[in-house]
């Protein structure tokens, strides 16, 4: 997954990198193998500070105060394509037309065929294998097709409509236009989130993008609205304009997002996440009275630690050590624990180990979201269907895979109801991790084959890290 935000501030001489640094550890939960900030400054200059690692490792005192300018763009990145390469640390940048950068969040199924095209027809060097180099290449031919001098709105939002037919998977984007302006737009199912806002200053109205409104509510900035499914926004510094450019009947946000992904204290297509997972909670609590009928016996609820995710990535050194705390609750007692997900089945293996190494009778586990059996091709990095625990396994077969005395999945239906309720206009759900069902209708069998193989260009999985210390290009003496 990744987090992306865009600033443009009313006061030119201001500066934007300190609330897109802020927005960037609000969203660090997002991504944590890289982070950058790109602003554009006087004559539209570019200034960049992208790299590996967590938010606070990769930007210092010195790179922020050099990040000049008072409209600028950021990312943070956990890899779904290419590797996890400094060289595919986001924002990217092309030069022509007019000097783009840009951050993506999402994934997209068609990168095999967009490399073909940039390459044969289009005459674009693509220098890596991430998805996101692809999708700013896509935009920036068809802005060069406009031919023009300046860029202007209009040219804009045809390009963009013209990408929206052009690529396909889960996209949430923000670019800049040196000297220019900012701009947002969302894939039209609206797989991914992108949140806008403004906040009032004496200059005038600042207007931020971010993947997620607690950075938003965080830097003061109010009126916050979901880009809609097939929106796109242009912000100037005298203007706003915004368009739904692909009109799609088949609107899928990102259910995951609400299980697991974004933080609680967001709201994503108008609705709370804390609330979602609460309902998500009573409605697992009715499973559980239903699937243990009369067997009734659990003596206690333990919930699987939820660490902070920025801090736990400090904490998170192995599985045991994160849950260690809890071994005492389990003498003697039959145990639930809860959990919001089962993925490969590494947390739950082992918290019932520890469990059963601490005394506890019966060990039994229950999951927030149902079985994840298929893998997510929308921007989750989630493993191919072999490396999931209950791919081609029936919840007793998970239950012994992991070692539990039985396995209690939450519902589908239970689980879309969840979060629905809170937004009835919202019909559908992306749920293909756990029905299969692909919104873009292009996820077959041969795509997912090939994630397996890891052969697809434009996929992580077995793929060499380049690594580097150049970013940009790939640094020579390192490889
Ligand atoms: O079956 P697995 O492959 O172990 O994956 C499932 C676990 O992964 C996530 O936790 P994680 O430890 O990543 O982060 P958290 O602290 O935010 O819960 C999730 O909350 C589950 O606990
Ligand atoms: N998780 C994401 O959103 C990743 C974005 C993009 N596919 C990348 O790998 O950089
Ligand atoms: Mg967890």
């Amino acid at each position: 997954m990744c987090g992306i935000s865009a600033l443009i501030l009313a006061d030119q001489s201001a500066a934007a990198c300190p609330d897109l640094h802020e927005s960037l550890g609000l969203l660090q939960h997002r991504g944590q193998d890289a982070a950058g900030i790109v602003t554009s400054g006087p004559k539209g200059r570019l200034f960049q500070c992208k790299g590996n690692g967590m938010v606070r490792d990769v930007f210092n005192e010195t790179q922020l105060s050099g990040l000049i300018g008072s409209l600028g763009i950021g990312h943070v990145r956990y890899p779904t394509a290419g590797s996890s390469s400094i060289t595919e640390a986001q924002p990217f940048y092309v030069n022509s037309p007019y000097g783009i950068v840009f951050a993506h969040n999402g994934n997209l199924t068609n990168a095999d065929e967009l490399r073909v095209f940039l390459d044969k027809i289009a005459h674009r060097h693509i220098n890596t294998d991430s998805d996101s180099e692809l999708l700013l290449n896509v935009l920036a031919n068809n802005l060069q097709k406009t031919g023009k001098f300046r860029v202007n709105q209009e040219d804009i939002f045809t390009a963009i409509k013209d990408l929206y037919r052009q690529i396909r998977g889960g996209y949430a984007c923000v670019a800049m236009i040196a000297g220019y302006g900012i701009v947002g737009f969302r894939d039209p199912h609206g797989i991914r989130p992108l949140v806008i806002g403004r906040r009032k200053t004496v200059a005038g109205y600042d207007y931020m993008l971010a993947s997620e409104s607690v950075v938003l509510d965080s830097l003061g900035f109010t009126d916050v609205e979901d880009v809609k499914p097939g929106e796109a926004i242009i912000i100037t510094q005298d203007s706003l304009l915004r368009r739904v450019l692909a009109v799609s009947d088949r609107i899928a946000p990102c259910i995951f997002e609400y299980v697991y992904f974004a933080r609680q204290d967001s709201i994503m297509d108008g609705i709370s996440v804390y609330k979602a997972r609460l309902s998500m909670g009573e409605a697992l609590a009715d499973q559980v009275t239903k699937s243990m009928g009369n067997e009734m016996d659990i003596d206690v609820v333990i919930p699987v630690p939820d660490t902070s995710r920025v801090a736990a990535i400090q904490l998170r050194k192995n599985v045991r050590r994160k849950l260690n705390a809890m071994a005492l609750e389990f003498s003697g007692k039959n145990v639930l624990l809860v959990d919001d997900s089962i993925v490969r089945g590494t947390t739950s293996k082992e918290i019932i180990q520890m469990a059963r190494e601490a005394g506890a009778k019966k060990v039994y586990f229950a999951s927030c979201a149902p079985a994840i059996r298929y893998p997510n091709v929308y921007g989750i990095d989630m493993p191919t269907r072999t490396e999931l625990v209950a791919h081609g396994r029936d919840d007793q077969q998970v239950a012994e895979e992991i070692g539990a005395d039985k396995v209690i999945y939450q519902d589908l239906h239970d689980l879309v109801e969840s979060v629905r309720k809170f937004n009835p206009a919202i019909e559908k759900f992306d749920t293909s991790v756990f029905d299969k069902y692909y919104v873009t209708g292009d996820v077959d069998e041969e795509y997912m084959a090939s994630l397996e193989q890891g052969g697809r260009s434009g996929d992580s999985r077995g793929r060499l890290s380049i690594d580097s210390d150049c970013v940009g290009l790939y640094n020579s003496f390192n490889r």
